[in-house]
């Protein structure tokens, strides 16, 4: 296999690896919920044509268990170090047929050897889930073209991942549509999920991408197909609870409830225990380790009473709000905020039209279709937000019934006319509170990110105004780059501030390469509300840091260490695609994802010119560009 594909992460820890056949397995996800009742065991399914495996609606099931389809030919484009460390994978195996023909749909290896599978054998399936797309409700929709094939335990970390193919067939999901995916999508999300991990940002991720070279699969154009093979912790979307109510399957959610909880998440007692203020404090980091059973708040029937099913809701709201926080401190846009694609483990999840901001523009939307700005980079936390509200709705009985929840009757029939106002009146009141925990817990990452990216050690309530606001606004109305901002601030000393004129020299370093537009009013304004900025954050330096030469070199590499100097823009996307894609390039995917993985280095040791190119000014004519969501 060519070279490029042990390019990128170093992996420095020793923990053992195995091949993907000898990876530990289990399949507690088609284990623990329902299947879909007409394919109802692994041997069900296997025994069935896989031509009538196609679209239906599946009603009372979590998943439906449905085997891939590979393409005749295949050429493995890349793999992902960090997913092979990440997975336990020996990278000494990624070129051996087995892994080829496993991350390509064409070999189940759980089964391997049998003629038809056993009802416990490990088998792949295809989720089921609906949602709410641009704010409608859009039915089932479910996993069209993603098959998962089994979860593995890493055994150094502990930390169980389900692996999925995405592009690899038709399933009972896929409506109207072939199962497949084009190249071009499946390069973005193989090098997004992997940036945005190495970013620290929380994100479903990618382990391979395979191309098949043949295959013609139709969109506006015919293109070429591909299969990524990702993983994560769970690909559970609020939309999986969405479809459960709009049916009214109580019973159904109910189990989804327990499985996240017990299985996804490390158990009830892990989940945040009731805050006690509303303080910042107590809401970033609220005890834990409340017994399953306890009733937390006052009296029994209080509206602020707190069973394990509210505990469970925030604790999905909690990690949404920190995931959405590093999205905008990182100016990363997910373009399309429907709630089939909002994770209940909060990962970023599902890369359509994303994008990573150019210019500072908070109406920006990378979403070519998305006329009202809905999934604007603005209006992401409020969107996340609405979606989350759709899920306490669906949660709306389970922690309306407060102590009640465990009762045969309340499980048996729901709420009765009896009680049924308590029961709405404490859900909308766990609705209203999870809100404001949402908007403190967001507040707080933000302020934690946006302070780790301006070298400040500390936050004062000033910041927020002078520092933040003033920086946002001055970004946005000299149509400044947002991320090259931060990594050129990271390396500027004090005494390049202490005047005047210094810092308005100093501004300049932020403009583009062709100087400001027109439109910004002129150079001499541009430099000096730069400079008032500089000012003012140079002082909150000199409060935080040291003066001394090791006090800027350590703000230097703690600076460093959060502001990449990568990140995948659309613009390095779209010359990456055509290189692959109409180039017949393969090198060039290595590198780029090296650089995905490692976004803060200096450089990368493979092609000074090509690294600095593409972590340099954007082409003025390539900022901001946007993209459909046909993929
Ligand atoms: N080519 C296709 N074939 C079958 N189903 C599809 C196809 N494209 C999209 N879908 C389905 O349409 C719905 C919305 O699509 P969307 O583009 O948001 O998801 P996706 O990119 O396919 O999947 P994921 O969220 O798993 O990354 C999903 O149910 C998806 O499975």
């Amino acid at each position: 296999m060519a070279s490029h594909l042990s390019n990128g992460y170093v992996n420095g820890d020793s923990q053992k690896t195995f091949s993907l056949a000898d990876l530990p397995k289990s399949n507690n996800f088609t284990q623990k919920l329902p299947p879909d009742p007409e394919y109802p065991t692994p041997a069900v399914s296997h025994k069935t044509d896989r031509s009538k495996l196609g679209p239906r609606l599946v009603r009372s099931a979590a998943y439906t268990f449905v085997r891939p389809v590979s393409f005749e030919k295949k050429e493995l484009l890349g793999v992902s170090q960090a997913a092979l460390r990440d997975l336990a994978i020996d990278n000494a195996t990624v070129n051996t047929d087995e892994f080829v023909e496993t991350v390509s749909g064409n070999k189940i290896i759980t089964i391997e050897g049998k003629e038809q599978p056993d009802d416990n054998d490990i088998y792949p399936w295809a989720q089921c889930y609906g949602g709410f797309q641009f704010g409608q409700w859009a039915g089932q929709l479910g996993d069209g073209r993603a098959i998962s094939l089994f979860e593995t335990t890493n055994p150094t970390t502990g930390t169980r991942y389900e692996l999925q193919l995405k592009g690899a067939g038709k399933t009972p999901y896929s409506r109207f549509a072939d199962g497949r995916a084009v190249l071009r999508s499946s390069i973005r999300e193989f090098v997004v999920s992997e940036s945005l991990h190495a970013l620290g940002i929380p994100s479903t991720r990618a382990l391979s991408l395979t191309l098949a070279p043949e295959a013609r699969v139709r969109r506006e154009m015919t293109e070429p197909g591909a299969i990524v093979a990702r993983f994560a912790q769970s690909w559970l979307r609020l939309g999986t609870f969405d479809l459960a109510r709009s049916r009214g399957d109580r019973d159904l959610i109910r189990k989804l409830a327990d499985y996240v909880a017990e299985e996804v998440f490390p158990g009830w007692e892990a989940l945040p225990a009731k805050l006690v203020s509303t303080e910042e404090k107590d809401a970033i980091d609220p005890p834990r380790g409340v017994p399953r059973e306890e009733l937390q708040g006052s009296e029994d029937k209080s509206e602020a009473q707190e069973n394990r099913y509210t505990r469970l809701y925030r604790e999905i709201v909690r990690r949404n709000a920190k995931t959405v926080a590093y999205w905008q401190a990182y100016g990363f846009m997910n373009g399309v905020l429907n709630t089939d694609n909002t994770s209940i483990f909060g990962l970023s999840i599902d890369f359509g039209p994303f994008a990573f901001m150019d210019n500072f523009d908070p109406s920006y939307t990378p979403n070519h279709d998305d006329h009202m700005l809905r999934y604007s980079y603005k209006n992401q936390p409020t969107i996340i937000w609405w979606n989350l509200v759709r899920l306490g709705e669906s949660f709306g009985e389970l922690i309306g019934a407060g102590s009640r929840v465990d009762d045969d009757a309340f499980k048996k029939e729901g709420v009765k006319d009896d009680y049924m106002d308590e029961v709405v009146k404490r859900a909308e009141n766990t609705i209203q509170t999870t809100g404001e925990e949402y908007q403190t817990v967001f507040l707080a990452e933000y302020k934690r990110l946006m302070t780790a990216r301006l070298g400040l050690n500390s936050f004062k309530d000033s910041d927020f105004e002078e520092l933040y606001s003033e920086l946002l606004d001055t970004l946005e109305a000299l149509e400044l780059d947002f991320n090259h901002f931060f990594r050129r601030l990271s390396f500027i000393m004090i005494e390049e501030l202490d005047t005047e004129d210094k810092r308005k020299d100093v501004a300049g370093r932020f403009f583009h390469h062709e100087g400001l537009s027109g439109l910004v009013g002129s150079e001499a304004e541009a430099r000096a509300r730069m400079g008032t900025w500089l000012g003012k954050w140079v002082g909150r330096v000199k409060e935080d840091w040291p003066t001394s030469t090791e006090g800027t070199e350590e703000r230097f590499a703690a600076m460093k260490a959060v502001n990449p100097k990568f990140v995948p823009r659309s613009w390095i996307l779209d010359e990456l695609i055509n290189r692959v894609e109409k180039q017949g390039e393969r090198e060039i995917l290595g590198h780029v994802m090296d650089m995905a993985l490692n976004p803060f280095n200096e450089e990368w040791g493979w092609n000074k010119e090509e690294e600095e190119r593409f972590c340099g000014d954007v082409p003025k004519f390539q900022r901001a560009m946007q993209c459909s969501c046909s993929s």
